[in-house]
């Protein structure tokens, strides 16, 4: 041993020093011999954390798989931080798949992004460690692993605001995440398709549903439209609510009215406005209640089920006939039941999903079957009826861009003395961009129709003016909508 008092002198100081050094080479020689390497990597490890200065932030790492499952932080994370890429980000990636219509920007290596919640910074770096091919060589045998590319998120703040990212900030982000991808949807229409693989049954097949019919673009009685909005709002804001009274989510809707007024235009007006795909279920081609009941099982959440002309495309037998007659006289082996869709659709379809819509379409209201009028079956009755004033200025300004003209009088009398569809007067709209050329076409179409229900009526001397009648009948409807239907 070296003592303090042997170190006076230049001599003993560096004698001392080459003892120690020796020393020092001595304990790492048999350090590196006797201790086991993992066992070193440990020591030192620990040694070294000892004496590292202590951080003030803390990083979460956020990866992308959560073992074989997807992390759903880590998707919210990446649609969130697309928002917040800076001005400045220097490279992205870029990539649309042949289904998607918009494009998908994602991090490319180190990508860093400062975000700022609550007056605090939260530092984001993306990072891509690739996949990686691995030696190992563990005595004779030698072990090639794979290492697969590993892609993850550091979210770095300051530790004292730990609890307000985890309670506040990550809910924040994935509540941001689910709107934004809410918005990018693009809704699909889902139809009945034959599939041989499943020995000939019917499966749901899907395409892009391109309807441009929106609430803005739709004919209609503009307190009606409100409603109908207004009730699909509180539709969706109602899980709660549904919950609490343990009742299913689901919302039935019946439209009703002649053809051309805009039933269908309303069901891809509600699907765009909801952001809700759409299944299209023609019952002409089921013959089974249980082929009825696989398919709707197959419907997702946050969609709009549509039966069309329920009163006409199948010939659902009563409760008691099992068999219906296929038109020829000949008799077709149905076992379809009106009693079974709706049981089904009231029973276990809704409690196995949450927002689901059920639109029923018709063009006889009074053709229908008690069941499906009896209260509480659907939510809403909505009728769909001829074009009046109002309608048809809407669909001059969307389909001519204009609001005024000097047609408009002559034809708005007209649409108050007869019975015209919005199809028929979008049809005739769409004829020329000239707008004198079309409004006079619509002017020609409305005093024939005229003529003609007054040749049918043999009403020369008296008009009729269904308008009138008409606004009375939709008043007394939306009453019964207003009081008994619509709320809860
Ligand atoms: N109320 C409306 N507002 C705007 N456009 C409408 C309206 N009604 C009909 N149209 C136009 O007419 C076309 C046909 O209408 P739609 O298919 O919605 O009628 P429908 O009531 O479903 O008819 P059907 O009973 O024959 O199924 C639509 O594509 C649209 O262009
Ligand atoms: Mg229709």
């Amino acid at each position: 041993m070296i003592s303090l008092k042997d170190m006076s002198s230049p001599s003993s100081m560096f004698a001392a020093y080459a003892s120690m050094s020796a020393s020092i080479v001595l304990f790492k020689t048999m350090f590196n011999q006797l201790v086991p390497h993992p066992v070193q990597r440990y020591i030192l490890s620990t040694i070294r954390c000892f004496f590292k200065p202590r951080s003030s932030l803390l990083t979460f790492i956020i990866e992308e798989k959560n073992g074989m499952a997807p992390n759903l932080i880590y998707d919210a994370s990446e649609i969130y931080l697309c928002t917040k890429i800076s001005p400045d980000a220097e490279r992205l990636k870029i990539s649309q798949s042949p289904k998607e219509k918009n494009l998908t920007v994602k991090f490319v290596e180190s990508e860093k992004i400062i975000d700022t919640f609550e007056g605090f910074e939260l530092h984001w770096r993306f990072v891509h460690e690739e996949s990686q091919a691995s030696r190992q060589t563990d005595g004779d045998n030698t072990n090639h692993s794979w290492k697969p590319d590993k892609r993850f998120f550091e979210l770095s703040f300051q530790k004292k605001h730990k609890s307000t990212v985890l309670d506040a900030y990550l809910p924040f982000v994935l509540n941001k995440a689910k709107k934004i991808k809410e918005e990018k949807k693009v809704v699909k229409l889902h139809t009945l398709a034959y599939s041989p693989s499943y020995s000939g049954s019917c499966i749901w097949d899907s395409l892009d549903l391109q309807h441009p019919s929106t609430f803005d673009t739709l004919a209609l009685d503009p307190d009606l439209k409100k409603a109908i909005i207004a009730d699909l709002d509180r539709f969706v804001e109602r899980k709660e609510f549904y919950r609490r009274v343990g009742k299913a989510w689901k919302r039935g809707y019946l439209l009703y009215g002649p053809p051309g007024t805009g039933k269908s235009s309303l069901i891809a007006a509600m699907a765009n406005y909801l952001r809700f795909d759409v299944y299209d279920l023609q019952l002409g081609n089921l013959r089974h209640d249980s082929d009825l009941r696989k398919l709707l099982l197959g419907t997702a959440n946050k969609s709009i089920l549509v039966i069309e002309d329920v009163d006409c495309t199948v010939d659902l037998p009563d409760r008691q006939t099992k068999s219906s007659g296929d038109g020829n006289g000949r008799k077709r082996d149905v076992q379809l039941t009106l009693s079974g869709l709706l049981n089904f659709i009231d029973g276990l379809w809704s409690s196995c999903g949450d927002e689901r819509i059920i639109i029923f379409t018709t063009n006889h209201k009074e053709k229908l079957d008690p069941a499906l009028l009896r209260p509480g079956r659907m939510d809403m009755h909505i009728h769909m009826s001829f074009c009046t004033t109002h309608g048809f200025k809407l669909l001059a300004s969307n389909y001519l861009g204009i609001h005024s003209h000097w047609l408009f009088g002559q034809i708005e009398d007209l649409i108050l003395t007869t019975e015209v569809t919005p199809a028929e007067v979008a049809e005739e709209l769409m004829k020329s961009n000239d707008a004198d050329v079309s409004l006079e076409g619509l002017l020609k179409l409305l005093k024939r129709k005229r003529i003609e229900s007054q040749e049918t009526k043999g009403e020369s001397d008296e008009i009729e003016i269904p308008e009138a009648k008409r606004l009375k009948t939709e008043e007394t409807e939306n009453k019964i909508n207003a009081n008994g239907k619509l709320l809860e």
